[in-house]
């Protein structure tokens, strides 16, 4: 595909996506998750329902032997203990592409030494909320933000706060960093692509925003080459899963179930006509 000029119009990322999301369903890439207990359910829903197949397993005598079999692998801190550490190392470094989920990176020195040292392990995204990007880029637990208003998992900041830091993040670890929120901003550091599908009652479904971090480990399993598109795409298709589901929600928990349904329904008229990319700079 031109990687060139055209690049930059809306009609190739809603090709591209519909690219991408085909190859998920038609290579069903195996997609190891060591998530937080509260997101294996959507995750692996998610997961699923876009065509990947997923696998939600962290004990460390099988994950040595199970992460060089899979296509990607997706880390994600949530549910944080020191025994889920050294599975997580393992499977970042099995050797397969794989995905950060830094959440509430700031909660604890613990947990923020543990986010630095797997982004060590190079991942290939990270993908967090502006407040996670934010202090992973200032290297900043609980006790520096004390006084500030930091929220847990939750995000205190919009997306766009989170912009530089995002591109000196990626500048310094080589990964390639995207921030959730109304728009979801992906950058290498040098290019920033924003994507502005998705509806706010989104952030009142617990760990969707775990569910976009699998499925962006299921985009980088078909397109290992170029992280950016992938995560770019990722978060373009499950915004507008939430754009669809929300047509017949009530609430957040009707929402969760017509997202994925959704999700798993995206034909290729509504991905090249709805998918909102568009290179930032
Ligand atoms: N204001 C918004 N408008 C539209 N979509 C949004 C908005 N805020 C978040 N989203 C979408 O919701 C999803 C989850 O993003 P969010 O930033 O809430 O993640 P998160 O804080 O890490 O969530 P969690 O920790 O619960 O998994 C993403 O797909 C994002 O694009
Ligand atoms: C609520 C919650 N607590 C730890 S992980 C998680 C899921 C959203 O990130
Ligand atoms: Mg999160």
């Amino acid at each position: 595909m031109d990687d060139g000029e055209e690049r930059k119009s809306p009609a190739w990322w809603g090709r591209r996506a519909w690219e991408l999301l085909s190859a998920v369903r038609a290579r069903a890439p195996l997609v190891q998750c060591i998530t937080n207990l509260v997101s294996m359910d959507i995750a692996a829903n998610a997961l699923l329902a876009a065509g990947a197949s997923p696998a939600m397993l962290h004990c460390i005598r099988e994950v040595p032997e199970f992460a060089p079999r899979c296509d990607s692998v997706c880390v994600n801190v949530g549910t944080l203990s020191e025994g889920w550490l050294p599975s997580m190392r393992a499977a970042a470094s099995a050797g397969r592409p794989w995905v950060l989920d830094p959440v509430a990176a700031a909660a604890s020195k613990f947990r923020m030494e543990a986010c630095l040292s797997l982004l060590d392990l190079r991942p290939a995204v990270v993908r967090g909320n502006a407040s996670e990007i934010l202090a992973l880029a200032s290297r900043s637990s609980a006790a520096a933000a004390a006084g500030s208003n930091f929220k847990g998992v939750d995000s205190s900041h919009d997306s766009g706060d989170a912009l530089q830091a995002a591109k000196a993040l990626a500048q310094s670890t080589g990964s390639v960093i995207a921030v959730s929120g109304a728009v979801d901003y992906i950058t290498d550091g040098e290019q920033v692509v924003g994507a502005s599908n998705g509806v706010a009652l989104m952030q009142k479904i617990t760990a969707t925003g775990c569910a976009v971090t699998a499925l962006i480990t299921a985009f980088v399993a078909v397109e290992p080459s170029d992280a950016l598109v992938a995560a770019a795409c990722a978060l373009a298709i499950f915004g507008l899963a939430g754009e669809i589901g929300m047509e017949s929600a009530k609430g957040p928990a009707s929402l969760r179930m017509h997202l994925i349904d959704a999700l798993y329904g995206l034909d290729e008229q509504t991905v090249t006509s709805r998918v909102k990319i568009s290179i930032e700079s």
